[in-house]
């Protein structure tokens, strides 16, 4: 400090700059604080890196989900400082005594459930609120031993999915996977009473959207042998990869559930998944933004081992088409442009364009019988688990799509039995004797197993029966005892009782009341409606429920309703089972008059809408012939006008060759003429030449002449001159030749 001291006192001179001073040294503690701070977070992240061992977890995957149930289970994680809020109706570990922020702090009351309304209303649809440490912050978790850094974050890649990232201090990474292998145990003791049930999103992605009560294998009433060839079967397959491995045949078995709606497909599919505990995966087919592209992503992304649902596999190519009817729908379809007219069908008018333009659209939005299977079992598809498909119309079924080694096992769903009736009766209500004594009552005798389950073995692409239908005469036979009577069959009729612990005995016994037990008299017998209104029935003594139940069975014909359609007759006699008993045949009378009704109705609907079907194919049909006559017409005019086009067009050409045809002549003419001319003046020319030749003749003529006359004059001269001078000068100078 001296050495600075010195070093600052020649700057500021004297006393004056001990302030200066003094702000320097805060200067320099300030620098060296902050160093020191640098250096250790430095070198803590350094020892951090070189000793923490840390596993980051995805909320895409599985382990991040398991990790959050454990989580929300440590105290430490719940005293979170910074939380944010969130809002769950259901889902795992929501509705567990332990979950996570299931419960809130009144500062008054102390701890109170976080769940609106009152409890003692069952079933209410509760909003639960969630506490859950904020992003970014780092919690410290006691854990066999280790403390455990534990932050929650999101992804920095853009996708903003969100991370857990554990860090421990540890040699190995042991402590890390018990970690993880516990909270999978603790998820999956969670889960061991629910199933999960993702459906697929318009991404391609899977969306967890349901976690499901298990439905118990028992309450499914099928035939016998079908529920428990199917289980077999499922759980055979899971324990075969090897095999399948081994035979290079891939790892994939597909179950096509077909037959009548409500007759417990869906059903069994939930209790398979219940048994195996296996979770759903479910693609509705008939979704409009469903494309070959978007399903082979979604089968990639199916887990090894799952049950992959299919639902209606038959609408998947006719999606604006009710499930009822796929060629009414076509139909409907053909009308349809019929009816926008026949602008629409040669392409033009604006309707047209849009439709066309749609068409277009649905073209690349779409998916294609092939893309459905390459999607089932192309290279991209998963491997390892179950496919169940279900149909209501198996003969609307490409054979391409059931095929053995995509569909393996069929099994048909018809509607119930007697056997299947008598079977739901004893599900339904209560007994108190569970070990029926056979042979006490007459029981409906089970028919022979299941009627029709096809399985196609991997050797063999041909289908089997496993075994053979039900034969009608046998049915007949079991079910020829004497009909109940019909006076008797009100479902909330309190005639005489037919069983001992039936209605009237329910009557004189009366229910538990509030303040019953203080008072000297006993309290009135329960009057008939509020006993009707009950909600849940007494249980029966395995004697009157056997009863009961084949009451039941005999009042519903073979084969002519669902499961679904009697169970929902049960559940409106829900608490009194010798009403239900009693009264199925006049319920059976009044489903098949209500559904002579609705035949009737549907048939006078379909007739109408054939009618104005009609209406509107004539009406397209006559703007049709119309516009054909109109388009004749102006082809008949066009025709016309090129007609008249070509007679111009000759017309003129005509004109025009005469045009030239006459200069042409004019031109030969003055040709001609001008020809004339030149041989008129040749031939003048030729006269002159004769005329000057005659000339030059007539000259040489003259010539010859003066020569002979000259000759004799000279001779008459060399006479004379022999006698004077001779001429001869004067003769030069006379004659001269012309030119
Ligand atoms: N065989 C059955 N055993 C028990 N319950 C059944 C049976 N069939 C139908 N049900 C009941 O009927 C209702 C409808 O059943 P489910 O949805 O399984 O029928 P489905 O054959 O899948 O019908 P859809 O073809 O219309 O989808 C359910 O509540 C179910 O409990």
């Amino acid at each position: 400090m001296d050495a600075l001291k010195s070093l600052i006192q020649p700057l500021v001179g004297g006393a004056g700059g001990s302030s200066v001073v003094d702000g320097m040294k805060l200067v320099v503690l300030g620098g060296t604080v902050e160093t020191a701070r640098r250096v250790s977070s430095s070198a803590w992240s350094h020892f951090v890196n070189s000793f923490f061992l840390t596993a980051h977890f995805s909320e895409e995957d599985y382990p991040y989900d398991w990790l959050m149930l454990w989580l929300s289970r440590r105290p430490e994680w719940q005293r979170s400082r910074e939380f944010e809020t969130t809002t769950r109706t259901s889902g795992i570990g929501a509705d567990t005594a332990n979950s996570f922020g299931e419960e809130d702090f009144d500062d008054d009351t102390g701890p109170i459930a976080a769940v609106d309304g009152d409890d003692d209303i069952p079933g209410k649809v509760t909003t639960r609120v969630v506490f859950q440490p904020t992003f970014d912050t780092t919690h410290t978790i006691y854990y066999r031993g280790h403390w455990l850094r534990v932050r929650r974050g999101r992804k920095t890649d853009g996708s903003g999915t969100e991370m857990l990232s554990i860090s421990v201090v540890a040699r190995s990474n042991t402590i890390l996977k018990q970690l993880v292998l516990q909270a999978k145990k603790e998820y999956e003791a969670e889960a061991i009473h629910r199933i999960q049930i993702y459906f697929a999103d318009s991404h391609g992605s899977w969306r967890w959207t349901d976690s499901r009560h298990k439905r118990p294998m028992g309450s499914i009433v099928l035939n016998p042998g079908v529920k428990e060839m199917l289980l077999n079967d499922t759980k055979d397959f899971l324990k075969s990869e090897k095999w399948y491995a081994d035979r290079g045949i891939p790892f994939r078995r597909g179950y096509l559930l077909h037959g009548v709606p409500g007759s417990g497909k869906s059903s069994l599919i939930h209790a398979i998944a219940g048994q195996l505990m296996l979770d759903i995966y479910v693609v509705s087919l008939s979704a409009s933004w469903i494309s070959d592209s978007t399903l082979t992503t979604l089968m990639g992304r199916v887990p090894a081992r799952c049950i992959l649902l299919l639902e209606d596999l038959d609408a998947a190519f006719v999606r604006s088409v009710t499930r009822e009817g796929g060629d009414e729908g076509k139909d409907k379809q053909k009308d349809n442009s019929a009816e926008q007219g026949p602008s629409n069908q040669n392409g033009s008018g604006i309707r047209g364009g849009r439709n066309r333009r749609n068409e277009q659209l649905s073209d690349v939005n779409t998916l294609s019988l092939s893309g459905l299977l390459n999607a089932l079992d192309g290279v991209a598809a998963a491997e390892g688990r179950l496919l169940f498909a279900t149909t209501n119309h198996l003969d609307r079924l490409d054979p391409a799509l059931s095929r053995p080694g995509r569909m393996d096992v069929w099994v048909e769903f018809k509607n119930a039995s007697k056997w299947q009736a008598e079977a739901l009766f004893r599900n339904f209500f209560p007994s108190t004797d569970d070990d029926l004594m056979e042979g006490e009552v007459d029981v409906v005798p089970p028919p022979a197993p299941s009627p029709s389950i096809h399985v196609a073995t991997q050797s063999s692409s041909s289908l089997w029966s496993m075994s053979p239908s039900f034969s009608s005469s046998s049915v007949a036979s079991s079910f020829s005892s004497t009909p109940l009577s019909s006076s008797s069959s009100s479902p909330v009729s309190t005639n005489v009782p037919l069983f001992p612990n039936t209605a009237a005995s329910m009557t004189t016994e009366p229910l538990p009341q509030f303040g019953a037990s203080n008072q000297a008299y006993l309290p009135p017998p329960v009057e008939e409606h509020i006993l009707a209104s009950q909600h849940s029935a007494k249980p029966l003594d395995g004697v009157t429920l056997a009863m009961l139940a084949k009451k039941f069975a005999d009042g519903v014909p073979e084969e002519e309703f669902s499961v679904a359609a009697l169970q929902g007759y049960l559940l409106k006699n829900k608490s009194q089972p010798e009403a239900a008993a009693d009264g199925v045949s006049e319920w059976v009378a009044s489903e098949r008059q209500m559904r002579e009704r609705l035949r009737k109705e549907k048939e006078e609907r379909e007739a109408k809408e054939k009618l104005e079907r009609e209406k509107r194919k004539k009406k397209a049909a006559e703007k049709e012939s119309e516009k054909k006559e109109l388009e004749k017409k102006e082809q008949e005019l066009e025709k016309m006008r090129q007609l008249l086009a070509e007679k111009e067009k000759e017309k003129e050409e005509k004109e025009k060759m005469e045009k030239e045809k006459a200069e042409k002549e004019k031109e030969e003419d003055e040709k001609k003429a001008a020809e004339k001319e030149a041989e008129a003046a040749a031939a003048e020319e030729e006269a002159r030449k004769e005329e000057i030749k005659k000339k030059e003749a007539e000259v040489e003529e003259a010539r010859k002449k003066q020569q002979a006359l000259d000759q004799e004059s000279d001779s008459e001269s060399e006479d004379s001159d022999s006698e004077n001078t001779p001429p001869e000068s004067t003769s030069t100078s006379r004659w001269s030749r012309p030119s």
